[in-house]
């Protein structure tokens, strides 16, 4: 009799303390897929009372649908298995919003070793789901910062150098000719002297917003080169087509000016190459000869084009 108060009392605490946590507690009998337990504070979370989780079918419904089949699939393997596990999903609230949710579960076995219940805890993680969610956004704006050139906003030398190992292999592989444009503003110490540093920095946005406007396919690549260098990459693009981008890259520049100033842009002055399935010489004899070519249009007296 007295063990019996005392199995009672035990019970009592027990059950005061599982359902004063946070985290909420529930028991599934394996065979029938029905809950036998769920603590009460499931209702202050979603909004579903306690008594309408009846089945492992409530649980499912109340799953995101985007996770739902891997969950439930994922969930009922390793039950299956005997093999207590975890997951991560969005449940649905009452009022039809979301809360991200990490079920921890524990298969428990009877004497003969057989799955006999489920008991779990289902933990509310959506704070830590939005923290995790903004670190992801910070890297991803991080890695994006660490290939742009700080001052013009297009892509830096690193990110230029990355993307034309790839596309010189991409042509190598298929034979697509591949060009790539140098071009470097005339004159522009003259152009600092006379304006000053600051106005200087104004004129290279300027031009990078010029021969990003020239350079309209997808996956042209305007990059800083470095200075008041700049290239562009070119993939899938003739030696005339590539011609074409460079003669809109210096016309564009001859009409721009620098917006609150008004200020003329300097010219430009471009080489031009293209790397087709007969010249397939080395990756930066290839840069060097369009650089060659740059310098070529600069001794020819600036603002033109050598192809
Ligand atoms: N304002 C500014 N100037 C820069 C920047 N990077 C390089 N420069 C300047 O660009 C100028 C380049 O001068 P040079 O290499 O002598 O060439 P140039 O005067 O353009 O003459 P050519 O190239 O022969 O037409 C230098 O005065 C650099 O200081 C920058 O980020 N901002």
């Amino acid at each position: 009799m007295v063990e019996q108060a005392q199995q009672a009392g035990k019970s009592e605490i027990y059950r005061t303390l599982l359902e004063s946590t946070k985290a909420i507690p529930w028991q599934i009998d394996w065979k029938s897929a029905t809950f036998s337990y769920i603590g009460p504070q499931i209702e202050a979370l979603l909004g579903w009372s306690a008594d309408s989780w009846k089945t492992a079918v409530d649980w499912a419904d109340r799953i995101h649908p985007d996770e739902r089949q891997h969950v439930v699939e994922y969930c009922m393997a390793q039950s299956a298995s005997g093999i207590d596990h975890e997951a991560d999903y969005r449940a649905l609230t009452a009022d039809g919003r979301h809360v991200w949710i990490r079920d921890v579960v524990h298969v428990i076995r009877d004497e003969a070793g057989e799955v006999n219940s489920l008991v779990g805890f289902m933990f509310d993680i959506s704070e830590r789901k939005v923290n995790e969610d903004r670190i992801d956004e910070l890297q991803k704006t991080l890695m994006a910062l660490s290939y742009q050139d700080g001052l013009t906003g297009v892509a830096n030398r690193r990110r230029f150098d990355e993307l034309l190992a790839a596309e010189w292999e991409k042509s190598r592989a298929t034979g697509a000719p591949l060009s790539l444009i140098m071009g470097d503003i005339d004159l522009f110490k003259a152009y600092n002297d006379r304006h000053g540093h600051l106005q200087g920095d104004d004129c290279l946005k300027a031009v990078a917003a010029c021969l990003k406007a020239a350079a309209m396919r997808p996956r042209d690549l305007v990059a800083r080169y470095g200075g008041e260098e700049f290239a562009i990459l070119l993939p899938e693009t003739t030696r005339s087509e590539a011609l074409a981008v460079a003669e809109r890259c210096r016309l564009a520049i001859a009409e721009g000016s620098i917006v609150h100033s008004d200020n003329r842009l300097p010219s430009m002055s471009f080489g031009v190459g293209t790397r087709c399935d007969d010249d397939c010489i080395d990756m930066r004899d290839f840069v060097e000869a369009v650089d060659r070519k740059l310098y070529a249009a600069k001794s020819g007296g600036r603002d033109a084009i050598v192809a």
